[in-house]
């Protein structure tokens, strides 16, 4: 798929199973660098002829449970191994949603969920996809907060690659170990800022794991091309230091030019495992470091980074949106961010270039926004190192300020948004002073998980006499104001990521540019119906999300191909067919191989000659 040829990397060369891409000898093989092979078709380095019979019922990619036909279970050698009866997916389907339903507290369908993913994973993969509204708040945000917070009482085998700091100088190595070859997307944390929840550590695994799921789910990228890494290099919370089951290196974190080098070294070693094209997701980094490595990476590897550019994206749809029910356009709103940090600058920086685009000058989209940190707005008198970074673009000549219900009556923010963290800090006091304001105040509580949001969705609503236009990071219920019920849009960055890695990777686009994220804003406003706005969102619904990754994935398409970033061709006329064609199948696939050498032959075929029952009554397709 995508832009090699073979799934199973191993075009013009022997592949690790020992078969030959062409069914001959290593030699030959060696010589017909595009024959088609069977891993192809399976997409993985699993090689079924290679298997025991019972491995197909151990392997989560190759087990289908009850839905193996007796033929398969006969040829694979499992007959026997189950029990008699046989169930289509659907049917399973149907019993992964009562045995989820079973557990009423959320960490535990977090790990029924897990423990169907190690289990069966095309069936984990379709019950996600299938059921994002019920099931996305328990394997992402906020339950995937809770799983972090209690991984290693929870931790029961490697969805993803651990390396620390005591493999510096052979990182390469270790990713060897990684038994997939043909890794296309990765995401890596450093665990120093999980959501809001700060420093986690190694714990941190349950980030990276929880969005390569989404990158399956909602926009069908072949799970054996996702890898989720923690980089290990200690952690600075002493709770965890001292906690007897933290899984990770017990110590202080690494940092200066030991800390850099060593990320150096790793995305060194990604290029060498895996190609320069991969795509490399940053993932809930420090702030500080967060801007450093985008900048620094951002022109020489294939990488982008969620907190900054895909919480920016999202914002900024949501923001288009917005538009709609206000009527007015970017240079008549005025911005007030809580937060400073990766993702409140990302938002600012992106907004700045959607005000560029609709015709305002630079200068004056810079003026329009006021940004609060910890020590107060952001103003020119600060301190030098007090403004660092980006920053410095939004600091205003006026005089200094810290209390954020004084900040909002002065400045008079049309949007207030907040990326802080802080749980609580939009106050009813200071929801009131918007209401006043605005005909239709913005805000936006984007911190997660919910127990960090700047407000709730309902202190909104009641504090403004529901005129708010609202939208937060993590999941709310729908909020009954008089006689109207309104369903907050989640303005997370899982609306974005999907479709841009999906674009990313299927063009094998060598560098990602801000503009690819400013057009999946775009893409993901213009899929926000007149009946979404009615409900009080400012997003599509969540069941919607797989159709938006896609519109995303062919503008990113198009913009790679434009740009001159693309590395995959001849470019595809119809892109969207193209793309669809990449898809992983969530449906399970036939399990009997081309051919057949005894003992492994079915007897089900023998008889099959015989025109009466086959082996005993069973015969799969009635029984189905
Ligand atoms: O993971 C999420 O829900 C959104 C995100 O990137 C963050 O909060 O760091
Ligand atoms: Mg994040």
């Amino acid at each position: 798929m995508f832009s090699r040829p073979s799934l199973c990397g191993t075009v013009g060369k022997l592949c690790r199973c020992g078969t030959s891409a062409t069914g001959k000898t290593a030699v030959a093989a060696a010589t017909v660098p595009t024959a088609r092979h069977y891993h192809e078709v399976v997409g993985d380095i699993i090689c079924p002829s290679q298997v025991r019979g019972i491995d197909h019922i151990r392997d989560p990619r190759l087990n289908k449970g009850l839905a193996f036909t007796l033929e398969e279970r006969q040829t694979l050698g499992i007959h026997g191994l189950q029990p008699a009866r046989f169930k289509t997916q659907e049917e399973q389907l149907q019993l992964c949603k009562i045995a989820v339903n079973r557990y009423t507290e959320p960490l535990n369908k977090y790990l029924y969920l897990s423990d169907l993913y190690d289990r069966n994973e095309r069936l984990f993969f379709r019950f996600l996809s299938e059921n994002i509204e019920d099931l996305m708040p328990i394997v992402y945000t906020p339950t995937v907060g809770l799983a972090c917070q209690r991984f290693g009482l929870i931790y029961r085998r490697p969805h993803g690659l651990f390396i620390t700091y005591n493999d510096r100088g052979h990182i390469f190595d270790v990713m060897k170990n990684w038994p997939e070859p043909n890794v296309r997307a990765i995401c890596v944390t450093d665990g120093e800022r999980i959501l809001g929840l700060g420093d986690l550590g190694a714990c941190g695994m349950g980030i990276p794991v929880g969005k390569l799921a989404l990158y399956t789910a909602l926009a069908g990228i072949k799970p054996h091309q996702c890898l989720p890494i923690v980089v290990d290099v200690g952690t600075n919370n002493i709770d965890l230091l001292e906690d007897p089951l933290y899984v990770g290196l017990r110590q202080k974190r690494v940092v200066g030019r030991e800390y850099d080098e060593f990320i150096d070294e790793f995305m060194e070693a990604v290029v060498q495992r895996y190609g320069q094209n991969t795509l490399i997701q940053f993932e809930d980094f420090g702030n500080h470091n967060a801007f450093r490595f985008l900048d620094k990476y951002r022109n020489t590897y294939c990488t982008f980074n969620d907190d900054i550019q895909g919480t920016a994206s999202v914002a900024v749809a949501g923001l288009y949106a917005s538009k709609r029910i206000t009527g007015k356009s970017f240079k008549d709103y005025t911005f007030l961010f809580a937060g400073a940090g990766e993702a409140a600058i990302g938002i600012a920086d992106l907004t700045v270039k959607a005000m560029v685009q609709d015709g305002v000058p630079i200068e004056e989209a810079y003026n329009r926004i006021y940004m609060v940190d910890i020590d107060g707005l952001l103003t020119k008198s600060r301190k030098v190192g007090n403004l660092d970074g980006h920053k410095i673009h939004y600091a205003k000549d006026i005089n200094p300020m810290s209390d954020l219900a004084e900040i909002v009556s002065t400045i008079k923010p049309s949007v207030l948004i907040g990326a802080s963290a802080a749980a609580g800090i939009f106050t009813p006091e200071i929801l009131r002073t918007m209401a006043d304001n605005n005909e239709r105040p913005v805000v936006f509580a984007l911190s997660n998980p919910t127990s960090k949001a700047e407000c709730t969705a309902e202190d909104a609503y009641k504090h403004t006499d529901a005129r708010v236009i609202f939208s937060s990071g993590s999941p709310f219920p729908p909020v009954q104001i008089g006689d109207k019920t309104f369903y907050p849009g989640q303005g997370n960055n899982a609306y974005i990521f999907p479709g841009v890695g999906l674009g990313v990777i299927c063009t094998g686009t060598h560098h990602i540019p801000d503009e690819m994220f400013l057009i999946a804003a775009q893409e993901l406003a213009n899929f926000v119906e007149p009946s979404d706005i009615e409900r009080g969102s400012l997003y599509p619904p969540l069941s919607s999300i797989r159709n938006v990754s896609m519109n995303i994935a062919v503008g990113v398409t198009k913009c790679a191909y434009d740009r001159g970033l693309a590395s995959t061709y001849p470019e595809p006329q119809d892109k969207r067919k193209w793309l669809e064609n990449q898809l992983y199948n969530f449906n399970y696939e036939s399990s009997m191989p081309a051919s057949w050498v005894w003992p492994r032959m079915p007897y089900i075929k023998t008889r099959d000659l015989v025109p009466t029952k086959l082996y005993g009554k069973q015969k799969s397709e009635e029984v189905m």
